[in-house]
């Protein structure tokens, strides 16, 4: 099929420039059920890179980004076929500790979820249960973490303080610096700033912009200018396939199916 040609010669072009991945996965389906929402998608993620999931609603880009951390495993009555590699391990081998994978493929969700906590214990809290005792190097990731989540200079005085009485687009960054406190390797990011102002939204955007210097970064969006704006790759979602994986520009500029350009350029359906 034309579509699985555009997602493979993605995959072979990244392996041929030997690009670094950071993870890939290979001919992935999932279903609810009877319902079979992703029909064998296969892309690779490259290190250091900001790739986004874009298509129409229930095209399945969150069901995809979930199972890249096993978030489906939460859902009942869901199941996976197909690989991910991780490091060269399959996420979905039986020996994998999740907890500890999650570690490293981090996630952040849509709506912000801080814990009902201090802003300082939200950082720490994840921290302490994963065995950090030792209050100086604690002290130390909630800084450098809220730093790179752009909201030190706002909070830095009232650590204390609950972090339900920040603002949306606050407690957002406050759920990024949770997520890059636990050091992992690639963030997963679920339409991040859907529910925030446009203020809000260009320092979320700032943010990762920033963060791939140190992660991979791999976010739903269904904001087009977002997309372009931010990332390296794009890959196109259309019911549960992906109908064309690119570099972002050419996407936007010179899309290869007549799908990605009707959406991209909003005449879709
Ligand atoms: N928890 C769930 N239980 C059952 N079906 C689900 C669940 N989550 C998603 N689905 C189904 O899977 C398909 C893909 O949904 P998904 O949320 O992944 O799409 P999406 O592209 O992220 O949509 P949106 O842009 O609206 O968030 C849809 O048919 C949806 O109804």
């Amino acid at each position: 099929m034309v579509e699985n040609q555009v997602q493979d010669s993605h995959i072979i072009q990244l392996d041929k420039k030997e690009k670094k991945l950071a993870l890939y996965t290979e001919d992935i389906h999932v279903y609810y059920g009877q319902n079979e929402a992703i029909k064998g998608v296969s892309l690779a993620f490259e290190k250091n890179k900001i790739t986004s999931l874009i298509g129409p609603s229930g095209c399945g880009k969150s069901t995809y980004l979930r199972s890249l951390n096993r978030m489906n495993d939460e859902i009942a009555n869901t199941k996976i076929t197909g690989k991910i590699f991780y490091r060269d391990i399959d996420i979905n081998a039986p020996e994998i500790d999740v907890y500890e994978m999650r570690k490293n493929i981090g996630m952040v969700f849509q709506r912000p979820n801080p814990f009902s906590k201090s802003i300082y214990e939200n950082i720490a809290f994840p921290l302490k249960r994963h065995g950090l005792k030792d209050k100086a190097k604690l002290d130390e990731i909630v800084e450098t973490s809220l730093k790179q989540a752009a909201l030190w200079d706002q909070v830095k005085d009232d650590l204390h303080k609950s972090a339900l009485a920040l603002s949306g687009g606050q407690q957002q960054r406050l759920c990024i610096a949770r997520a890059i406190a636990m050091e992992p390797d690639i963030l997963l990011l679920d339409e991040p700033a859907s529910a925030l102002d446009p203020i809000s939204t260009s320092k979320v955007e700032e943010t990762l912009i920033n963060l791939k210097e140190k992660y991979t970064i791999i976010i739903v969006t269904h904001n087009m200018q977002q997309a372009a704006r931010i990332s390296d790759y794009t890959a196109f979602f259309y019911m549960g396939n992906v109908i064309e994986y690119d570099q972002t520009r050419k996407i936007f500029t010179r899309p290869k199916i007549q799908q990605t350009e009707d959406y991209v350029s909003g005449h879709f359906g």
